[in-house]
C-alpha cells in the first residue's frame, strides 16, 4: 500500500482535482490510500467564520457558498454536503450566542474543511470511473488525545488502523481519508495542528506499514529555498530524514514540522511531488542519501521570533544559574529554539509570547530581562556542515557582505544545521545572498 497526501493547493478546485484523479489512477496498482486536505483557503475561511460568530456576527453562508461552488463544479448532488452545511450553521449559531471560542470549538470548526473535501473528491472519482469511498480518519481507527490544536494519536492506534483498513475498505476501492483531523475516545473532534495533513499522512503510513508516503504539493519537491522567496531555488533529488526534519522544523512550509518523525521511526521513504508536474521526480527523503557535491542542502527561515536575554552578575562562575532559568521556562511551557550563553548573560529565542509572558516574573527574579520582537531564525541545513572546514565562516561572511547583522549563532558539534538570528526585515537579503553563495556558484 502507498499513502498519497494531497495538500490544499492540489485539491483547490475542479481543475486541480482532475489532476489528482489522473495521478491516483496511475498508481491504482499500488493500492493507494489517499489523504486529503481541505480545498485551499477553506480552513482559514472556516476559522474566520467561527471567530466572527464568537464576536456576534452570524454569517455561515460565505463559507458554505465557497464549498458549494466547488462541489457544484465537480457535479456533486447538493444533498451530499447538506448535513455539513446544517452542522456548520448550528455551530456558528451556538458560537454567536455564547460569544466564546475555545480551542475545542476552533478544532470543531476547522474540521469541516477536510470532512467535506474527502466527500466531494470520492464522489467525483467514483463518477469518473475510479471507485472511491470517503472516510473520516477516526472511522479508520485514528483516535487522539484531547490536546486540541496539537492532538496526537493514542498509543495502539496502529493496530486499530490496520484492522479498520482491512475490514472497512472494500477491495478495489480507493479510500479518500481526511487529513488534519482526529477524534477523542469521548467523541470530541481534534486537529493535529495547522498544515497537519502531512503529519496525518505519515502517521497513517506508519500505522499501515505503507511502502511509501507521497506528499503532493505545488513545487518540484523540496527545494534549496522557498521558491516563492528565492526565484532561483532548485529541486533537491534526495535528502536524509534528519535534514528534511530540520528544514521542516525551521519553517519550510512544504512539510509540517513533525511529518518526518513517524516515517523515521518506521523507516518509510517520503516522496515530495508536484501535482502540477507529476512527471517531475521530486524529492525522496529516506534514512540514507548518496553524498551530495553541494556544501549545503537547503535554507529556510522562521520569522516573528522573540529574542530574550537574561543578564546577571550572579551568573559569573556560579553553578545552577542556567538550570534555574530553564526550569522556569519548562514550568511555563516556553519552547526554546536557540540558545547562547556568556559569562554574564544567557540569550534564547522562542516564538510564542503568551507562555513567555507567564515565565517573565520567574525570569526577572534571576536577573535583568530584555525581550526583543521582530527576529528571524535563518537556518542552513546540510550534512556536510560539520565536516567541511571554513563553511561556517563562509556562511557568516556571506550574510555580513549583504550588510545583515547576525545577532546570535548556533552551530553545534556534528550538527547538520547552522542557525542565525537576524532581524525580520533582513530575511530577503540574507536568503538571496546565502542561496547565491551556496547553490548558484559552480
Ligand atoms: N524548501 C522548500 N521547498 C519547497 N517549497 C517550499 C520550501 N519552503 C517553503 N516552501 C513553500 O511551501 C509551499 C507548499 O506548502 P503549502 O502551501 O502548505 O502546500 P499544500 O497546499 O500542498 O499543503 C510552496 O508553494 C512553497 O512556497
Ligand atoms: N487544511 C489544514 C491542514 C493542511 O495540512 O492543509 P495543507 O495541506 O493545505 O497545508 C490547514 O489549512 O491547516
Amino acid at each position: 500500500m502507498i499513502v498519497m497526501k494531497f495538500g490544499g493547493s492540489s485539491v483547490a478546485n475542479r481543475k486541480q482535482i482532475e489532476k489528482v484523479l489522473a495521478i491516483v489512477r496511475g498508481r491504482a496498482g499500488r493500492t493507494p490510500l489517499v489523504v486529503s486536505s481541505a480545498h485551499k483557503g477553506m480552513t482559514d475561511a472556516l476559522l474566520s467564520g467561527a471567530r466572527e460568530a464568537a464576536r456576534g456576527v452570524y454569517a455561515p453562508e460565505r463559507v458554505i457558498e465557497r464549498q458549494a461552488a466547488i462541489a457544484r463544479d465537480l457535479g456533486c448532488d447538493d444533498a451530499l454536503l447538506a448535513p455539513f452545511y446544517e452542522e456548520i450553521s448550528a455551530l456558528y449559531r451556538g458560537l454567536s450566542l455564547v460569544r466564546e471560542l475555545s480551542l475545542r470549538s476552533l478544532d470543531y470548526a476547522a474540521s469541516f474543511g477536510e470532512r467535506m473535501a474527502v466527500r466531494v473528491i470520492a464522489d467525483f472519482f467514483t463518477r469518473e470511473g475510479l471507485p472511491a469511498q470517503a472516510f473520516d480518519v477516526w472511522d479508520l481507527g485514528f483516535l487522539t488525545d484531547a490536546a486540541f490544536g496539537s492532538a496526537r494519536p493514542l498509543p495502539g492506534y496502529e493496530a486499530a488502523m490496520q484492522r479498520a483498513v482491512r475490514e472497512r475498505v472494500p477491495a478495489g476501492v480507493v479510500p479518500v481519508v481526511t487529513g488534519f483531523v482526529g477524534k477523542t475516545e469521548a467523541g470530541d473532534i481534534t486537529t493535529v495542528g495547522r498544515n497537519g495533513s502531512d503529519l496525518t499522512a505519515t502517521l497513517v503510513g506508519a500505522a499501515i506499514a505503507a511502502e511509501e508516503v507521497e506528499i503532493w504539493s505545488d513545487t518540484d519537491g523540496v527545494m534549496t529555498a522557498d521558491p516563492s522567496v528565492v526565484k532561483k531555488a532548485r529541486s533537491i533529488s534526495e535528502m536524509r530524514f534528519d535534514e528534511a526534519a530540520e528544514l521542516a522544523y525551521f519553517g519550510s512550509r512544504v512539510l509540517h514540522p513533525s511529518t518526518l518523525v513517524p516515517a523515521m521511526q518506521k523507516n518509510i521513504p517520503v516522496r515530495v511531488l508536484n501535482t502540477n508536474r507529476p512527471e517531475h521526480p521530486g524529492t525522496v527523503i529516506r534514512e540514507a542519501a548518496p553524498p551530495s557535491e553541494l556544501s549545503a542542502t537547503s535554507i529556510a527561515y522562521k520569522e516573528g521570533q522573540l529574542a530574550v536575554t537574561i543578564r546577571s552578575t550572579r551568573m559569573f562562575g556560579a553553578a545552577g544559574f542556567l538550570g534555574e532559568a530553564f526550569q522556569a521556562l519548562g514550568r511555563h511551557e516556553v519552547v526554546v529554539d536557540m540558545i547562547a550563553t556568556s559569562e554574564v548573560s544567557v540569550s534564547f529565542t522562542t516564538d510564542r509570547r503568551e507562555p513567555l509572558d507567564r515565565a517573565l516574573p520567574d525570569l526577572e527574579r534571576l536577573g535583568e530581562v530584555r525581550v526583543e520582537a521582530g527576529k528571524t531564525l535563518m537556518v542552513v541545513v546540510g550534512r556536510r556542515l560539520a565536516a567541511q572546514a571554513g563553511l561556517g565562516a563562509a556562511i557568516l561572511q556571506a550574510v555580513a557582505d549583504a550588510g545583515v547583522n547576525v545577532e546570535m549563532v548556533s552551530y553545534g558539534m556534528k550538527s547538520i544545521s547552522l542557525t542565525m538570528l537576524v532581524a525580520d526585515k533582513d530575511v530577503g537579503a540574507a536568503s538571496a545572498v546565502l542561496h547565491e553563495r551556496l547553490f548558484e556558484r559552480a
